[in-house]
């Protein structure tokens, strides 16, 4: 099956509506684009794919962060190479971090590290749309001393900052808001950071706020001790992610009983050489796929343990119906059994879009809790799965903090992205089992898996009742 962009005459209600960005600026420029239209693949019943997804976008930042502040050179194997991770590659090569590319036989890329006295700046850094980068390295810039002016694209300057920002002023560094305060774009001066390493955080607008402390803890100089403010913490398990990621690299990090404190030891990293898992995150639209057409999909390379939100999938897919085996060779296969069953889950974090698009899908009601800090992702997602599932025939609500979605006939709609890519591959899954479907700006899915359109075309074509 052929991959089809195409251009739509757009109706003068669909124009996308033109906001305060800079005429000429890379924003404007986007607002007033035609919108581009993928006519999502339709494969009405029995994929029988095996796909390679590419590695993890939370891994490979954390690893890039960490080995800039090793105290040797580091090597990582299967280096996520997307947006994100090009916008951190950026912000290291920016601190003077000696960054080497290797392409592999196989395709995938090694980067090889070597660490150094970070500069000071001034310097500038853009942060797209990237949580990681946008709360990860600021941190390091306060590592450095450094001088930094930060921004991103339009949308992230309405993605929550704040508490990190505030717990780096606590540590003594000066930051000046350049719109709204707590948000994008601001200048850090960090040059006169103070050793005083306690902070409080408020982690329920996100978990990024914790890791990217955590990240940097051995490297200041009293090294971290931190609390989360008492409420909810958002996706927790992208916190213990970061703790299992330095423990695995020789960080020792003592993690308080209510898992809402953590202390970490000045001056404990080497240098290290690492592979990076794919990401299992990504890997769920593909594996939903077999439960979307009643047939197979085989994810090889998929870890025994992990640390990510993504292996959650296993149980999640087996609840709403697939039959799921993990061989000894590492290859993850879930079939489809013709059911698919609604299905009530907590702390969905960043699979809820997917998983919202799945149960869209199902035989009954779903309910999906502890996501309300979704909306301040790179688009406001509860709010867009709302309008975007019920185009094609579900009865959506969404509360504070959660998402309630009842099936009903399902009928083809245009599906906006949003500039999230987790929009547009939940348009795709609904895509593959609603004939008709079009998903807006299918290349956003660029921030993390540049190769979707492809990866999912080739997926497609292996039904045996193809659109
Ligand atoms: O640390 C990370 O790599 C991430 C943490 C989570 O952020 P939130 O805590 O803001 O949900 C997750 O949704 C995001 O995709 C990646
Ligand atoms: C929320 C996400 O990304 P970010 O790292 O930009 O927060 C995501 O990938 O779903």
């Amino acid at each position: 099956m052929l991959l089809r962009t195409v251009k739509t005459c757009l109706e003068p209600k669909d124009l996308p509506i033109s906001t305060a960005s800079a005429p000429g600026s890379p924003t404007d420029k986007l607002h007033n684009a035609e919108k581009t239209w993928w006519a999502a693949p339709h494969a009405a019943t029995g994929l029988d794919a095996i796909v390679s997804v590419p590695a993890s976008k939370s891994l490979t930042n954390r690893y890039l962060i960490l080995a800039a502040l090793a105290s040797s050179p580091s090597t990582i194997h299967n280096t996520l190479i997307s947006r994100d991770t090009e916008l951190m590659l950026d912000a290291l090569a920016a601190f003077g971090i000696g960054i080497e590319r290797t392409t592999q036989p196989d395709g995938s890329t090694t980067v090889a590290i070597t660490p150094g006295k970070l500069a000071t700046g001034p310097l500038s850094i853009d942060c797209g749309l990237a949580g990681t980068v946008m709360r990860f390295v600021p941190p390091l810039a306060a590592v450095a001393g450094a001088s930094v002016a930060f921004d991103g694209d339009e949308a992230a300057r309405v993605r929550p900052m704040a508490p990190v920002l505030d717990a780096l002023e606590t540590l003594g560094a000066r930051i000046e808001y350049a719109g709204t305060t707590g948000m994008l774009p601001f200048t850090m001066d960090a040059s006169a950071l103070q050793e005083r390493h306690e902070v409080l955080i408020d982690a329920s607008g996100s978990s990024q706020f914790i890791s990217a402390l955590l990240l940097v803890g051995q490297a200041l100089p009293g090294g971290l001790k931190l609390r989360a403010a008492a409420g909810h913490i958002a996706s927790p398990d992208h916190i213990a992610m970061t703790v299992q990621t330095l423990r695995e690299l020789g960080v020792e990090v003592a993690v308080g009983e209510d898992a809402r404190s953590w202390s970490i030891a000045p001056g404990q990293l080497s240098g290290f050489t690492i592979t990076v898992e794919p990401d299992l995150s990504n890997a769920g639209p593909f594996l939903a796929a077999a439960l979307a057409t009643n047939g197979t999909v085989r994810v090889p390379f998929w870890p025994a343990s992990t640390t990510q939100v993504g292996g959650k999938w296993v149980q999640i897919l087996s609840r709403m119906g697939a039959e799921i085996s993990h061989d000894e060779d590492g290859v993850l296969t879930v079939r489809g059994t013709g059911v698919i069953r609604g299905i009530d889950y907590a702390d969905a974090s960043e699979l809820a879009p997917t998983l919202a698009a799945l149960c869209t899908l199902a035989d009954s009601p779903s309910k999906l809790t502890g996501i309300g800090h979704l909306r301040g992702h790179e688009t406001d997602r509860l709010a867009a799965l709302e309008t975007e599932l019920a185009k094609v025939g579900a009865t959506v609500t969404s509360t504070d903090d959660a998402l309630e979605i009842i099936p009903g006939t399902l009928q083809a709609a245009d599906l906006d992205s949003y500039e999230d890519h987790r929009m547009a591959t939940a348009g795709a899954l609904l895509g593959l089992a609603i004939e008709g479907v079009r998903v807006e700006n299918i290349a956003t899915t660029a921030k993390t898996m540049p190769d979707f359109p492809q990866l999912w075309t080739d997926m497609a074509a292996t039904a045996k009742g193809q659109g």
